[in-house]
């Protein structure tokens, strides 16, 4: 079995290492790297996967998943030149760095793979986009997609859209997470109870979710029959587009790829 080591578990590597655990890896496959000595102990008490320095990771890993923040990669990539060899995979999940970067501070030919995921890997449930570096092969892709595979949905992507991505899935979540925290405020305004409004839209987030990923009826229709003539969803959406909730989304994301731009543009060769 192909032998994982994640740098960096953040919330990003945990997912990815309990996403790995529950679709049936073995811990023995695992390992990760961890710069709080206290963080490494928690996980490896709740997962069982051993906590390694960067040299004993590149030294028994196949497969390198960096999960630091973009702003922590340039010591770790010192770190790593010394290390590893053309025989490993890295992987970087790194929001806004280039496959590039990592070809010009690596030794020569290290193949690489870009990854968007999203943080619900932990569930099984991830979205991931992968693009394939200058080195990295059809054997490394599917190697990679097969890894994704086990905790979510994976697209294959030119590199040049993972700005977007990033933008999109990469931080949809959180965008997700927002409407319902500002759904249950609305249910308190409205004096319910606040433990019966965060029920009422968590499961209705639930519902609306799984009719789009299982109807495959288009957003605007499953809207459409909500919202009946002479309705109270109407007097919502009239609300909604009164406040410019379209337009602000649209802003919202494109701001997201500016920042994932930037993220890399401060990575660029001087
Ligand atoms: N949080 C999210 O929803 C998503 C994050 N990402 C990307 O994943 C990466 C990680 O993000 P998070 O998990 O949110 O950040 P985080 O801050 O939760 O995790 C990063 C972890 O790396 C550790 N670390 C930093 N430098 C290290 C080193 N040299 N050796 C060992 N450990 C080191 C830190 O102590 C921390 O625990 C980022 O590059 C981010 O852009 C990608 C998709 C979604
Ligand atoms: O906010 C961030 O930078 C990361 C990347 C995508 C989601 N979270």
């Amino acid at each position: 079995m192909t032998r994982i080591a994640v740098l960096g578990a953040g919330k990003v590597g945990e997912a990815l290492l309990a996403g790995l655990l529950s679709s049936g890896r073995s811990a023995d496959d695992l390992m990760f790297t961890e710069r709080y000595p206290e963080r490494a102990a928690q996980l490896t008490e709740q997962y069982g996967v051993s906590s390694v320095g960067v040299a004993e990771a590149a030294k028994r890993a196949d497969v390198l998943v960096v999960a630091v923040k973009p702003q922590d990669i340039d010591p770790l990539l010192v770190e790593l030149n010394e290390l590893i060899t053309t025989r490993t995979l890295v992987v970087s999940m790194c929001a806004g760095l280039p496959t590039q970067l990592y070809e010009r501070c690596l030794p020569a030919g290290v193949p690489v793979v870009r990854v968007m995921p999203n943080t619900p890997m932990l569930v099984g449930e991830a979205m991931s986009a992968v693009s394939a570096g200058t080195h990295a092969t059809e054997e490394h892709l599917t190697l990679v997609e097969e890894m994704l595979g086990s905790v979510g949905k994976v697209v294959k992507l030119p590199e040049a859209q993972q700005d977007a991505v990033t933008a999109l899935s990469g931080s949809g979540p959180a965008y997700f997470f927002y409407l319902v925290e500002a759904m249950i405020d609305a249910g308190i305004l409205l004096g319910l109870p606040r433990a019966v409004a965060e029920q009422l839209i968590i499961q209705s987030a639930v519902g609306a979710s799984t009719m789009l990923a299982r109807t495959g009826q288009h957003p605007v229709t499953l809207r459409e029959a909500v919202t009946s003539p002479g309705g109270t969803t109407i007097n919502a959406i009239r609300e909604l587009e009164k406040h410019g909730v379209r337009a602000a989304l649209l802003a919202a994301i494109e701001a997201a790829r500016d920042r994932s731009v930037e993220l890399g543009k401060a990575h660029e060769e001087d």
